[in-house]
């Protein structure tokens, strides 16, 4: 059979959709490939064209049994070590069921380093020792252990995971986690397919040297990444390279993401990104996309031609194929908020039956101007909760903290801090210090609620720079009602303010207003959305604005909150919350074996 034939290329490209599914770990095609005859592979296709086979998976415990390795990729064509789970880098998808249980047993295979796992946007309720935070809620895993994680994915969305030890994301620890409606259930859209793309920047320095570089004086910045990744695949250009040997830019591991879509059919993307340090815009050349998701909540459906995508978010648009179907078109991802330096990532979105790998005609979008913040805050302002579906926030709260956020020194070393204070973790993690009153593990006194508002200049850098040390945290009522506003600031560069990509652990919480310039403690309070709040789990700060933020805090247990560029919270840009820790069960001896826990009787694989 020729390869012109439209059938053959049907299998191609459904060849290739598959096997990207089945190497996702998407059971229910296995079956179908073990006889891999055409036929099989056709029908396989043909039904998985027809509809993700997701509404009949039912409720119950997925059992998971993954190995942390190294190995060398090649994600844009230039061959580096990578940290791989179960061989692959983005890792194996977790496609579950709202009520089910996650058991997901790690080994940590890599010689010299530990390993945690985050699983992003799961709250953990009732299991916030599985919440994977290093230094937080466990200690990390050793070379050569293994640790079970077990938790129940209560709430259907798009969500993801990712290394949370180190800057180990960065280095390819990191995959998806879908869930679904339970049975009976349907979502408040329609749409044909459903289809997964998980965004990524890349950089060919190791994680290590990278840390080392911004624990050093001077500071060696990690700086732009080399690449950007569409669901793992980018593309550098090896001959930038004096040494081309280790970029190969024929290796198949660096040909473009493929998407096929049939014509008229509506797609649900599911978008996440855990990029190391890039803002993002999300494109598809001439398709208008509409946001329904975000971060696991349905959103007020709004459309775009581009999306606006920070680190640790996730977005399910709907996009229909309702373009000339006689050719392809890019998806494009391009750096904003920092002058771009990395060039376009780019996907192919393959109308059938052209050959998926057929380059469309155009010249690739190079996005929007990278400083329009306008914009950007206009999107982030747009996401509202969908009519129907609304969780009103309580009118008032019970206690505010405004988190200046500012780039500073200690000792000459850089550091990020909030109110002045840099997080350090304590050795003994915090959940295991506070569940057993090891009370000397970190400094019990709390750390401020806000910073000198009066006299702090946000658009210059700060007279006095320095800031110190703190593993303080701050305690929280339980079932108090919480805000947050976060307070952004000049650099320690002149008119120099960044994009601060905020996430909270064990929660999600409520969106309740962005702003421009100082907060306005008068006034601005006043000018909250307490209507139609859209509730998420990671939310953006603007340069020289500001993001308020409301969550009750009712789950008990120890809660990162911070920023989600990875350099910047090695640096120290992050807070944490306790809440109802006398509520926390017993804590399993697997999450033990560091700092003042060192000798407890921990089980070896
Ligand atoms: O933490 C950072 O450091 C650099 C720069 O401010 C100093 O090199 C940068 O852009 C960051 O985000």
């Amino acid at each position: 059979m020729s390869s012109s034939q439209p059938i053959f290329r049907l299998w191609t490209s459904c060849f290739l959709q598959a096997t990207l599914d089945y190497l996702e770990g998407q059971v229910h095609l296995i079956t179908s490939f073990a006889n891999s005859t055409k036929i099989v592979i056709g029908v396989a296709c043909l039904l998985k064209l027809r509809k993700n086979n997701f509404s009949t998976v039912e409720a119950r415990t997925r059992h998971y049994d993954w190995e942390v390795n190294y190995e060398y990729k090649s994600p844009d064509c230039y061959k580096k070590l990578a940290i791989t789970i179960n061989g692959r880098t983005p890792g194996p998808t977790i496609l579950a069921q709202q009520g089910d249980t996650i058991i997901v047993k790690l080994q940590n295979n890599l010689l010299t380093e530990n390993v945690a796992i985050h699983w992003h946007g799961i709250r953990q309720i009732g299991t916030p020792w599985s919440d994977g935070t290093g230094g937080f809620t466990q200690c990390p895993i050793q070379p050569g252990e293994k640790l079970i994680y077990k938790f129940v994915v209560d709430r259907a969305g798009t969500y993801t995971y990712h290394g949370h030890y180190g800057m180990q994301r960065e280095a390819g620890l990191y995959g998806t986690i879908i869930v679904l409606l339970p049975n009976g259930v349907s979502e408040p859209f329609s749409y044909d397919y459903d289809r997964n793309i998980i965004l990524n920047d890349w950089y060919h320095k190791s994680s290590d040297e990278q840390a080392t570089g911004l624990s050093s004086i001077p500071f060696v910045f990690v700086g732009e990444p080399q690449s950007l990744l569409i669901n793992g695949k980018g593309k550098y250009n090896c001959s930038l390279l004096t040494t081309p040997g280790a970029c190969n830019a024929t290796n198949p591991q660096c040909s473009p993401h493929v998407l096929t879509v049939v014509p008229g059919k509506t797609y649900r993307l599911r978008i996440g990104s855990l990029t190391a340090l890039s803002a993002l815009s999300f494109e598809i050349e001439g398709h208008d996309m509409t946001v329904v998701e975000a971060d696991g909540s349905y959103v007020e459906p709004f459309v775009v031609r581009n999306l606006y995508i920070y680190s640790g978010e996730t977005y399910s648009v709907l996009v229909k194929a309702n373009q000339d179907p006689s050719r392809n078109y890019w998806i494009t991802i391009n750096v904003v908020s920092r002058k771009p330096a990395t060039p376009t990532g780019l996907a192919i979105f393959n109308y059938y039956p052209n050959h998926p790998q057929k380059p469309p005609p155009t010249v690739p979008t190079t996005g929007p101007l990278w400083n329009d913040t306008t914009s950007r805050l206009a999107q982030s302002i747009a996401l509202k909760a969908r009519q129907g579906f609304i969780d009103t926030p309580p009118l008032t709260s019970d206690r505010a903290i405004v988190l200046l956020n500012t780039q500073n020194k200690i000792d000459g070393y850089y550091k990020w801090a909030l109110n002045n204070l840099s997080l350090t973790f304590p050795t003994t993690p915090y959940l295991i210090a506070l569940k057993e009153n090891l009370t000397d593990a970190f400094d019990q006194n709390p750390p401020p609620d806000g910073y000198d508002f009066a006299s702090y200049d946000i658009y210059r850098v700060a007279k006095n720079v320095n800031a110190t040390s703190s593993n303080r945290i701050y305690r929280l009522r339980f079932n108090s009602t919480v805000d947050i506003i976060l307070q952004n600031a000049n650099t320690m560069t002149v008119n120099n303010s960044e994009t601060h990509p905020w996430h909270l652990h064990g929660h999600e919480f409520w969106v309740l207003g962005y702003g421009m310039g100082k907060y306005n403690m008068s006034s601005d309070g006043k000018k909250y959305n307490l209507v139609n709040p859209i509730m998420k789990n990671t939310v953006p700060l603007h340069p020289y604005g500001w993001t308020a933020l409301r969550f009750q805090a009712n789950n008990p247990g120890v809660w990162a909150f911070h920023c989600h560029v990875e350099s910047h919270f090695y640096m120290g840009m992050a807070v944490v919350f306790e809440e109802g820790i006398e509520k926390v069960g017993n804590l399993p001896s697997s999450i033990m074996g560091c700092g003042e826990t060192k000798s407890y009787n921990r089980p070896r694989p």
